[in-house]
């Protein structure tokens, strides 16, 4: 009779309290495991290190040469050696993890055992087993809970068993795959290979909506004959492990990495196609953005914090005809008040105690035939907002302490959240600047008014996101989903980039939880705009004003002109409708 023992995956090595990081993610990766026993040097178990413990160890940027110790799970879920075959399918079913801890009767650690392990291996002996429809329950059950993805066909290459994470993987419904020929329904598998080559095979790293994976094909053989095959897609844990390991190795800083790395070169790195929307009103917006690109006119890009509006100087700088100039970015706000200056015009030799004795480049000569992203340019002091309009106006600018005129030829593109019209009234920004920047303008709508943005913007970012970290998520609960849709997101795509690498970060199962999301999130009363009744005729009315309230940036006089109707008339539509 089959026993436990025959089918474990036995472990030679031992891994204790001291052993370090490093070690533990060389043996993690080299054995293509997701947990790994810890045990005194008696081979006692006292805990288990897994890949959550990893991760923890790799994000808080643990030394390589730090002892596992304190991140060991102190619960070890043990199985023993001489657990009779018919409880397998009970474990299978019941236990929580993945991956069971072997031990034999003197409580001595000797194997693991993963679900994969039991499913192969009964596959692998099914001959000697007696009774053909518990071995097919039994079977069923295994491949239901197995981690990873599995699939069988029959001679005639027909799928006839099919597990649910694979399908997750490939985003198919069952009715698509199971009773339909392997090489229709999951071509990517190649698992039609096996039938002819009558060896087992494994393929190369391969992808799909940036999860990699690896697939196993065994044909099954009996007297010499190919009487079916089996695949084993493996995607979770290796994939995660892998990405890891290759990720410590590089000592990358993920996110942090990508936004140095673009904001130092100097060069304008997104083009129009990383901007991802499906909202009508972007796709216009990027349009008219494509078209000012190709003139020489200063663009003010307005709109909240967070929706984009560095990506689309970007892209305007790329599709001009200076794209080869150099695109360099000022955050007036971010630099001090008493620096800008010489930021901005650079400084002749000596100008001021502390200068460095050669001078320095300001940021008009650095952009000299690019493009000058100023970004919050409603941070900027009066006194300078009149050195930047003779610039604009005279298109060349003394360095400070330099008593020659430098020439420039510089793109001006300026972003903003603040409402200007608002600064000039009360003095705080110079009308004469504003309509020198506000040649050609373009207000890129908060995300809270493109729904359907939100929901592309999850999918766009899963794929990036399972490229950067090495995860494999592959989708998110129907209850996540309506917590992030009901949320009103101030931080805009911002937010939602990084409420999306935060939960997939966290995600254990490979969908996001609604627990993987941060609890401010959930705790917000949703705005109910959709519990109001409104006709279709209403809707498109209800559109149209939100979109031109966006479009003037809430000005109200200014949004009954654009939509054509009175000012009062638009007072009460802002009433029905509850937009104010
Ligand atoms: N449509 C979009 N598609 C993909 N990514 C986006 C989109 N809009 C914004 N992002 C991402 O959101 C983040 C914020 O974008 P960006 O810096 O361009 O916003 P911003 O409006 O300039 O913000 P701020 O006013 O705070 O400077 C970036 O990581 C950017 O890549």
């Amino acid at each position: 009779m089959l026993q436990f023992k025959d089918i474990i995956t036995p472990i030679d090595f031992i891994v204790t309290e001291e052993t370090t990081l490093k070690e533990a993610i060389t043996l993690m990766y080299r054995k293509k495991w997701n947990l790994l026993p810890v045990t005194d040097s008696s081979r006692y178990p006292v805990g288990v290190f897994t890949r959550s413990s990893l991760h923890q160890m790799v994000t808080e940027e643990t030394p390589l040469t730090t002892p596992i110790k304190n991140y060991i799970k102190r619960h070890v879920e043990k199985l023993s050696v001489n657990t009779p075959f018919e409880k397998i399918e009970e474990i299978v079913k019941n236990s929580k993890v993945g991956t069971g801890v072997v031990v034999d009767d003197q409580n001595h650690v000797v194997g693991i055992l993963t679900k994969t392990d039991m499913v192969m291996s009964l596959l692998q002996t099914s001959q000697e087993l007696q009774t053909i429809t518990k071995l097919k329950r039994t079977l069923e059950t295994a491949i239901d809970h197995a981690f990873d993805g599995i699939v069988m066909a029959d001679e005639r290459k027909v799928i006839t068993m099919v597990s649910p994470p694979l399908l997750e993987l490939f985003n198919l419904p069952i009715e698509e795959v199971l009773n339909k020929p392997a090489a229709n329904a999951l071509p990517h598998l190649q698992l039609e290979n096996v039938y002819e080559s009558e060896a087992a095979e494994v393929s190369g790293f391969l992808e799909i909506n940036g999860i990699k994976y690896i697939a196993h094909r065994i044909p099954i053989l009996e007297d010499g004959k190919v009487i079916g095959a089996i695949g084993k897609v493996v995607f979770r844990q290796l994939n995660e492990v892998s990405e890891l390991f290759k990720k410590l190795q590089k000592a990358e800083n993920k996110a942090n990495f990508y936004h140095q790395q673009y904001q130092q070169a100097e060069t304008a790195k997104f083009t129009w196609d990383h901007i991802l929307s499906v909202d009508p009103w972007m796709e216009k917006l990027k349009k008219s953005g494509a078209k000012a690109a190709k003139g020489r006119s200063t663009v003010l890009i307005r709109g909240e914090s967070g929706t984009g509006k560095e990506l689309f100087a970007h892209a305007i700088h790329n599709s001009s005809a200076r794209s080869t100039g150099k695109f360099i970015v000022v955050n007036c706000a971010a630099i001090p008040e008493d620096l800008l200056e010489s930021e901005f015009f650079g400084y002749e030799n000596g100008a001021f105690t502390g200068a460095r004795p050669k001078g320095k480049l300001g940021k008009f000569d650095l952009a000299n035939g690019g493009t000058l992203f100023l970004d919050e340019i409603g941070d900027m002091s009066l006194g300078l907002q009149a050195k930047l309009l003779r610039v604009l106006q005279e298109r060349e600018f003394y360095r400070v302490g330099g008593t020659v005129k430098i020439k420039v030829d510089v793109r001006i593109i300026a972003a903003t959240n603040r409402n200007l019209e608002e600064m000039v009234k009360e003095g705080l920004f110079r009308e004469d600047l504003y309509y020198r920047l506000n040649v050609i303008s373009l207000n890129v709508p908060p995300l809270r008014h493109r729904p359907n943005d939100i929901d592309y913007l999850f999918g766009q970012f899963m794929i990036e996101f399972n490229q950067i970290l090495g995860t494999s998520i592959s989708g998110m609960e129907a209850r996540a989903r309506e917590a992030l849709l009901d949320y009103d997101w101030p931080g805009n795509v911002r937010e939602l980039r990084n409420v999306m690498e935060r939960a997939m970060t966290f995600s254990e199962s490979g969908k996001i939880k609604y627990e993987d999301l941060p609890d401010y999130l959930l705790k917000q009363v949703p705005i109910k705009e959709t519990t109001l009744n409104v006709s279709m005729v209403e809707n498109a009315e209800l559109e149209a004003i939100k979109k031109a309230l966006v479009q003037v940036q809430g000005n109200k006089v200014q949004a009954a002109r654009l939509l054509g109707i009175s000012r009062s008339g638009l007072y009460e539509k802002i009433k029905k409708y509850k937009l104010g």
